[in-house]
C-alpha cells in the first residue's frame, strides 16, 4: 500500500486535494481499513448504506479516502463517485473464494469506467489473517489481472497489496 501511495502523491503531487474511491464487494473490509487508516484503530462497522468520506494522512500525505457501500444494491451508485477519483482502492476479502468471481466481475465493471481510465489501481487483499486465504498469485489469477488490456479495459498501473486490516499494526 505504501507503494501505491507514494506513487500517487508522485504522479499528482500538484493536484489537490488528492481522491481515492475505495470500492468492493460488501464485507470486503472497506469501512475497517479506512477507519484504520484515520484513526490506526480498528472500529466496529456495520454495512455502509451510502458511503463514508474521510481525509486520511498517511506517512505525512493527505489524501481523501471515499469508501462507498458494497452490498449489490448499492453497486449501481459507484459510477456517482468516479468523476472526481483520482485513484482507486479495490478491496477484495481473499479467505473468500466463493466470491472472488463475482469481484472479478464488479472489478472488471469499474475499470471500463471513462473516467477511471488514467487512475491506478489497488486490488487490497484483506482478511489474511484467516485461514485458507488465497496468495497475491492465486489473486492475480482469479482476477484474471492479466487480462487487464485484453477486453478493452484500458491499461493502468495496478498494484496488488496483500494485508489484515484487524491487526494492530499499520497498515503497510
Ligand atoms: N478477520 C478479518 N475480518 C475483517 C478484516 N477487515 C474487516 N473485517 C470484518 O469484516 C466485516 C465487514 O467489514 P466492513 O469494513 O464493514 O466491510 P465493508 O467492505 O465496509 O462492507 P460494506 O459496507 O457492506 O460494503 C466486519 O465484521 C469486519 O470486522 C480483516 O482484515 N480480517
Ligand atoms: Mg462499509
Amino acid at each position: 500500500m505504501g507503494v501505491f501511495f507514494s506513487n500517487l502523491w508522485n504522479t499528482l503531487f500538484e493536484t489537490k486535494p488528492i481522491s481515492i474511491l475505495m470500492v468492493g464487494l460488501d464485507a470486503a473490509g472497506k469501512t475497517t481499513i479506512l477507519f484504520k487508516l484515520k484513526l490506526g484503530e480498528v472500529i466496529s462497522t456495520i454495512p455502509t448504506i451510502g458511503f463514508n468520506v474521510e481525509n486520511v494522512v498517511y506517512k505525512n500525505l493527505t489524501f481523501t479516502v471515499w469508501d462507498v457501500g458494497g452490498q449489490f444494491i448499492l453497486r449501481k451508485l459507484w459510477h456517482h463517485y468516479y468523476q472526481n477519483a483520482h485513484a482507486l482502492i479495490f478491496v477484495v476479502d481473499c479467505s473468500d473464494q466463493t466470491r472472488v468471481e463475482e469481484a472479478r466481475e464488479e472489478l472488471f465493471g469499474v475499470l471500463e469506467a471513462d473516467e477511471l481510465r488514467n487512475a491506478p489501481v489497488l486490488i487490497f487483499a484483506n482478511k489474511r489473517d484467516l485461514p485458507h486465504t488465497m496468495s497475491a498469485a492465486q489473486l492475480t489469477a482469479a482476477l484474471h489481472l492479466d487480462k487487464l488490456g485484453g477486453r478493452q479495459v484500458h491499461k493502468k498501473t495496478v498494484f496488488v497489496s496483500m494485508s489484515c486490516s484487524l491487526r494492530k499494526e499499520q497498515l503497510s
